[in-house]
């Protein structure tokens, strides 16, 4: 179980009421919005296009402000001079990687800190250090275009690192790069999160993402978030329906007789036990996956029948 500081810590982020409505739109992109980030947590921010998830990102890394409400950044309003502080110890991964093509991998890197005004010796040996952490330093004199897109990825998240921030923003940060490694980048950050004690925001559309890395997650739908807790708790029983249909998603196509219905469970483990309950009950193992949160599973279920699982009570059949 991942360790969370004391509950008297500050969260890392607290938004409170937010709003945020832009020039000439009739509706807010963001409103109500109200999130806890604990610190050291993996939150992931997940929803449909349009939802504000860009929006959010931008007001957590300080480039837009909110309209109404309060954010705090570790116990701190970010306004004013405290928005420096903030955006000093808040790293950005970005989708795009955003890489400028005419420096090197390490001159990426070490931008940040040459924009501190730290003399060049010392801001190379700190991004040489940060592109070995990502496995990259035999690269460290390509430029931008001779780097794959997980390459490209590692040297974004090598910049983000360089300041040593507290905070890790990662918006998107996958979504432009194959299964293989996508999983590989998340492995990276996930890593690096542990390894640096350091909260980890990950913005995403897609599920199986928030599966693979979060602790947390918050479901964010037309401005406001709709549902929000630990991951495994809200996958396991998500309340709201936008959650459901973001994690049925992935409903596997599969034939079903008559009495069957299909079922999305996410379970701590897939023991002999819990097997052997499943077909006790009638239902028949359509699709599992590993994450870090347990074993998602899809089953065939017999529509007349409850499910009864070990160690918990009789789970009735449904969507
Ligand atoms: N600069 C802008 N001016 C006016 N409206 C905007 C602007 N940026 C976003 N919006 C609107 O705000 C709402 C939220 O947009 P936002 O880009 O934050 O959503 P998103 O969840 O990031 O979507 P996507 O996943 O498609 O990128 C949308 O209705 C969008 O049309």
């Amino acid at each position: 179980m991942p360790q969370f500081p004391p509950a008297s810590a500050p969260p890392a982020l607290d938004f409170q009421q937010v709003r945020k409505t832009y020039p000439g739109q009739p509706q807010p992109a963001l409103h109500d919005l109200t999130l806890h980030v604990p610190r050291g947590s993996r939150m992931g921010i997940i929803g449909r296009s349009g939802a504000g998830k860009s929006t959010l990102v931008r007001l957590i890394s300080g480039l837009d402000h909110a309209d109404a409400g309060v954010l705090l950044a570790r116990g701190e309003v970010v306004h004013g001079p405290q928005l420096r502080a903030h955006q000093a110890r808040t790293g950005l991964v970005f989708q795009q990687f955003n890489l400028l093509a005419q420096r090197t991998a390490l001159q990426n890197v070490a931008l940040p800190l040459e924009l501190r005004g730290v003399p060049r010796a010392r801001r190379d040996a700190l991004a040489r250090e940060q592109l070995r952490l990502v496995g990259l330093e035999a690269l460290a004199d390509r430029y931008p275009a001779q780097l794959s897109g997980g390459q490209k990825q590692r040297v974004g998240i090598a910049r983000a690192l360089v300041t040593g921030p507290d905070l890790l923003l990662a918006d998107e940060a996958t979504s432009a790069l194959d299964p293989e490694t996508s999983a590989s980048i998340l492995t990276l950050l996930l890593d690096i999160q542990q390894e640096r004690d350091l909260t980890l925001v990950i913005v995403t559309h897609q599920m199986e993402v928030v599966r693979a890395v979060t602790t947390h997650v918050a479901v964010l739908d037309h401005g406001t978030i709709v549902e929000t807790g630990e991951t495994g708790t809200v996958l396991r029983a998500p309340q709201h329906p936008v959650t459901r249909a973001l994690l049925g998603a992935h409903r596997p196509q599969v034939p079903l007789a008559d009495h069957e219905t299909l079922r999305h469970l996410t379970l701590p483990d897939l023991n002999p036990d819990t097997l052997a309950a499943l077909a006790r009950s009638g239902a028949r193992l359509v699709q599992a996956q590993a994450h870090l949160q347990g074993v998602d599973v899809w089953l065939a279920v017999s529509a007349h029948l409850p499910l009864h699982l070990p160690g918990s009570a009789p789970l009735a059949v449904g969507a």
